[in-house]
């Protein structure tokens, strides 16, 4: 089976720069898992021993899932999930579980992210606040691009009066390897419209991330 890697593109998703813009080479699954059998032999593995023989093959299965968001595109996730409304006061998703690979070791980041927005004449289904954010997660990653392609594919897509993103996230490239660092996490913001002019409105959602809901 030939594999076309480009992503899905569209006029919503090309509000955002993003590395799934670039055209990729075309390869076989084939190919692919015979790069991974490569890599076992250079650990100085056995590939052919039992508990390896289909790892080549799993090992691709679970890389495309983890970077299933560069063949979707905004316009699918959406579904026509957005309306007019005339609330204005700010929208909050909170808590959203991020599970990305960062780009330059192709190992888990792992954390949450902060969404909110406010209205200006339209509103977006709650779920598809998660979904963006799935979307670009689930591609190879620098947590400040994230951040950022999240913040502004809800602005291209809803013209609000502003939008603030964070991101908590700890990366196993800093924890399993490298610099070794357990405890450390990183927080990256993104904040466009009312929510970079207004220190109070900032202020604002800063506040609400922080607080603790209480049923869970
Ligand atoms: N800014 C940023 N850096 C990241 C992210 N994920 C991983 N990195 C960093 O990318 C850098 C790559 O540095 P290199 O020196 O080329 O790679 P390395 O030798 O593996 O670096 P060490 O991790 O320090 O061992 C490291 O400092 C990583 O911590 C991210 O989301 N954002
Ligand atoms: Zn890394």
């Amino acid at each position: 089976m030939t594999l076309s890697i480009s992503p899905v593109l569209n006029s919503a998703d090309q509000v955002v720069s993003s590395l799934s813009t670039q055209q990729q080479p075309k390869v076989t699954e084939a190919e692919m898992m015979q790069a991974v059998r490569t890599l076992l032999i250079g650990l100085g593995e056995n590939p052919d021993r039992e508990g390896l023989k289909d790892t080549p093959k799993r090992v691709v299965k679970a890389l495309q899932f983890l970077t299933k968001g560069y063949h979707e595109s905004l316009d699918e996730l959406l579904n026509g999930a957005v309306f007019t409304e005339s609330a204005n006061e700010m929208v909050l998703v909170r808590d959203i579980d991020i599970f990305s690979s960062c780009e330059h070791h192709i190992l888990p980041v792992i954390g949450r992210a902060h969404v909110a927005y406010i209205p200006n004449g339209k509103v977006i289904g709650l779920s598809k606040i998660a979904r963006i954010c799935e979307m670009y997660a689930r591609r190879l990653q620098v947590q400040e691009r994230l951040t950022l392609q999240i913040a502004d594919a809800l602005q291209g897509l809803l013209k609000p009066k502003g939008v603030a993103v964070v991101i908590e996230a700890t990366h196993m490239c800093m924890v399993m390897r490298g610099v070794q660092k357990p405890g450390s996490w990183t927080v990256t913001s993104a904040m466009r419209g009312i929510f970079s002019e207004d220190a109070r409105t900032r202020e604002e959602f800063m506040s609400l991330i922080r607080h603790n809901a209480n049923f869970h």
